[in-house]
């Protein structure tokens, strides 16, 4: 049996079919089928949410979503997190990506359970087209840590463990949790999600350790955590390992810098890295040489509204707004149109208007702004968001910034 349109071909999956979905994104991202990666991400894999498009039989596109939170400014809204896309060589450019996320993001704004949806972009040019707008970048940093010094402890800092991460998971959720409610761009994590988090693939290590993790002990007990890997490295210099960061989580600045100081001083290293830096990572307002921390800047997360109002309702602003925006949106028309948003600090409304418009934008640009990560006037600069009335842009701008920098921690 052949496809004719995949709006109407893509069936949800069982989840027995998971091996071959599997099998299926691993030829899109030229991998080979890992049967340890494949149970890690089996038992996070959602099959009434995914949307499996068959050729003859055969399974040719794929297209997932995780439920999960988000924190956004002030607050944690339940997102779609999209996943797991991917068309068959054979058949791609023929349309089925299109299908699959029109009917995916329908089937989101029908259940009216989630106001966003947001996910990890193999290619920036991918996801636009489809209402989704860059939110949050991050920094991979890969530093030279012989050229790098923390300013001494002003206090003693509080002790350091090392140990397996799993025999401390709730703990370090705990932790997460407590620190994820200031950080825009930080997912929930059930035990599923610490458990896929915390799953160790040895075909992915590269030649390094097993993670370990750190952990900081404040007053009142864990306040602080590092997962990372070293890999040994002998040159003619002799030792130059490197340590491999992949989270470092601390809800007090002096546990974040104790963290930090053993990370970048183990002995026989010589370079760190860590992909998941924030574009506001306090290690930047640390070191003595910021520029030997080698940042690079990617983007991360693309949100896009699914229902603006509600979007727009559930999240805060960092001082009051009250403006009329008007929104176009050609996938989900209901999104089109005018919305009367008025919102600060403490909370925000809104609601279709028949008021004149002050701002004028698509769908992606709000997508955009949604995390505090992007500003209203550089979208204003680049023709992206127009400004109707002067002056709008002035006030509005502060508005949709927040104190804290979107900063992504997994890729999903
Ligand atoms: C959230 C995630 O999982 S991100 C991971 C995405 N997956 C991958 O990158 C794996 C490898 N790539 C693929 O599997 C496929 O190429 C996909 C999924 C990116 C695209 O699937 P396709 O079915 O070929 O997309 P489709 O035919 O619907 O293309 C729609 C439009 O997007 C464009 N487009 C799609 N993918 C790309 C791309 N990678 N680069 C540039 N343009 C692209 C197409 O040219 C087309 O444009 P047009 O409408 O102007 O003709």
């Amino acid at each position: 049996m052949g496809y004719t349109h995949p709006m109407t071909d893509a069936l949800v999956p069982r989840v027995e079919d998971f091996d071959e979905i599997s099998a299926l994104l691993a030829l899109a991202f030229h991998g080979s089928p890992e049967p340890e990666l494949r149970e890690v991400q089996r038992a996070v894999f959602e099959p009434d949410r995914a949307l499996l498009v068959r050729d003859g039989g055969t399974a040719v596109a794929h297209a997932g979503a995780y439920t999960r939170e988000l924190t956004v400014p002030g607050a944690a809204v339940p997102a779609a997190h999209v996943t797991m896309v991917g068309v068959a060589p054979t058949h791609r450019r023929r349309g089925l990506l299109t299908g699959l996320m029109r009917r995916q993001l329908r089937e989101v704004r029908d259940a009216g359970r989630e106001p966003v949806a947001v996910l990890w972009a193999s290619e920036g040019r991918i996801y636009p087209r489809f209402g989704y707008g860059l939110a949050a970048q991050h920094l991979t940093l890969s530093c030279d840590t012989t050229e790098l010094r923390l300013p001494e402890p002003a206090a003693a800092e509080g002790p350091l463990r090392l140990d397996r991460p799993a025999a401390h998971q709730a703990e370090l959720a705990r932790l997460y949790d407590r620190v994820r409610a200031d950080r825009p761009g930080w997912s929930s994590r059930d035990e599923r999600w610490w458990a896929y988090v915390l799953a160790d693939v040895k075909t992915l290590r590269d030649g390094a350790t097993e993670r370990r993790v750190l952990l900081h002990e404040g007053p009142t007990g864990l306040d602080g955590y590092a997962l990372y890997r070293t890999k040994a490295e002998w040159g003619r210099g002799g030792p130059c390992g490197e340590v491999r960061v992949d989270e470092v989580v601390a809800a007090d600045p002096g546990a974040y810098v104790a963290l930090w100081r053993l990370l970048l001083s183990i002995d026989l290293t010589r370079r760190l890295s860590f992909g998941a830096a924030a574009v506001d990572e306090p290690l930047l307002r640390l070191v003595n040489e910021p520029r030997q921390l080698g940042a690079h800047l990617d983007d991360a997360l693309w949100v896009r509204l699914v229902d603006v109002p509600a979007a727009l309702a559930a999240r805060r602003y960092a001082v009051d707004v009250d403006m009329v925006v008007e929104v176009t949106d050609e996938l989900l028309p209901e999104n089109a149109g005018r919305w009367r948003l008025a919102g600060g600090p403490s909370g925000a409304t809104c609601g279709a208007t028949t008021a004149p418009a002050q701002l004028a934008c698509d769908v992606r640009a709000l997508g955009e702004l949604y995390l505090g990560g992007a500003g209203l006037g550089a979208l204003a600069a680049a023709g992206r968001v127009r400004e109707l009335v002067p002056g709008t842009l002035a006030a509005a701008g502060p508005a949709f910034g927040w104190h804290r920098a979107p900063a992504p921690m997994e890729v999903f």
